[in-house]
């Protein structure tokens, strides 16, 4: 049924991502000139829950398109997982005359959203997260800022791990999800890549590969280790006990949430958002935005939220052929 949208709400949960704040610029920009009033809502669904919210207005979203981090603060929040905390949620929706929500976070933060859906409130979902873990998106909004930042940080490394003749294992983010690690690993020039998606033999993937490779003259190595595989130190102590190369463990952390967001990150954000505020409008809710074949579009929430995403397999055969 057809509910016009006065007032929407805006928040960004879980991980913060860069380009989270372009997203919530595109929002509010796109909600005011169609004459919709915005409410940002703080540190996600904890500042739902505390009534810790804002009026934007156009001037409340400058000079934040080239920022890192959230604007709106962002939290992870334990009593929203509850059906209790879900209900406080909807009725303060209600309590703050918010008539739809736009939630800009990760998987995590969309089950959230379709808790406030199945009680009600008209809710859009923006995938904000540098995993690019979003099943029914091929692209999320700080993943390319992410990779970038792991890249430059593993060229420095890159030094290093070659004029001592090293070995370095690098793990970067991405929960349970790999694809950061495989398209970092791909442009640093790994010799191995260790992704949750595909078990690994440390004796074929990894020390045989060095050993081969030694013989071609090649003295120093890197292997990317995504956190869902983890265990870098131990991984880099093995490799030096089993082949005598000194080798250093290096978990990069969160040092890949922050930064400026790259232009990819801007522009997706950019569009994502002006088309959350445009589906609301059109009185279509609770959806999911995503990228598909380079096209904004956008799913029904509990069928973004059934589907899974697979690597890439083509990834891992041109990493194992030209990583060497
Ligand atoms: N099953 C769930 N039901 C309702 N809310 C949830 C659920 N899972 C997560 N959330 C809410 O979304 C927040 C962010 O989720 P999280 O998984 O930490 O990050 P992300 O959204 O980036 O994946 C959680 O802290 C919680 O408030
Ligand atoms: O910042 P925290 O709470 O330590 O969480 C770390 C997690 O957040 C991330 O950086 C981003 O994940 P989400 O977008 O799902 O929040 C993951 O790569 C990592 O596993
Ligand atoms: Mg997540």
């Amino acid at each position: 049924m057809y509910k016009e949208i006065k007032t929407i709400g805006v928040l960004t949960s879980g991980g913060d991502a860069p380009g989270m704040n372009a997203a919530v610029r595109a929002v509010v920009r796109t909600a005011l000139s169609k004459g919709i009033k915005v409410i940002g809502i703080q540190r996600g669904y904890n500042g739902l829950l505390n009534g810790e919210v804002r009026e934007m207005d156009l001037r409340s979203v400058s000079e934040i398109i080239h920022r890192g981090g959230t604007v709106l603060y962002t939290a992870r929040c334990l009593e929203f997982v509850t059906a209790e905390g879900q209900k406080k949620g909807a009725e303060k929706c209600k309590e703050l005359g918010i008539d739809a929500m736009v939630v800009i976070g990760g998987d995590g933060s969309f089950k959230g959203a379709r808790a406030l859906a199945n009680l009600g409130i008209p809710c859009i979902g923006i995938p904000g997260t540098i995993d690019n873990d979003i099943a029914c998106s091929e692209y999320t909004i700080g993943y390319d800022t992410a990779m970038n930042t792991a890249v430059e940080m593993i060229d420095k490394l890159r030094d290093t791990t070659q004029s001592h003749d090293r070995c370095s294992v690098v793990e970067v983010m991405g929960r349970n999800a790999g694809y950061i690690a495989l398209n970092v690993g791909i442009a640093t020039g790994a010799l191995a890549i260790l992704i949750p998606e595909r078990p690994y033999d440390l004796d074929h993937d990894i020390i045989s590969r060095m050993n081969q490779t030694q013989k071609t003259g090649k003295k120093h190595f890197i292997v990317i280790v995504a956190e869902g595989v983890g265990h870098a130190q131990e991984l880099a102590n093995e490799i030096q006990a089993r082949t005598g190369i000194d080798s250093r463990a290096t978990v990069l952390g969160h040092v890949q949430r922050g930064g400026s967001p790259t232009l990819r990150d801007r522009v997706t954000a950019s569009q994502m958002g002006y088309h959350a505020v445009n589906l609301l409008e059109k009185g279509i809710y609770n959806r999911v935005v995503a990228v598909s074949a380079d096209k904004i579009v956008d799913y029904d929430i509990n069928v973004a939220l059934s589907m899974h995403k697979t690597i890439d397999t083509m990834m891992l055969d041109v990493a194992n052929t030209i990583s060497i």
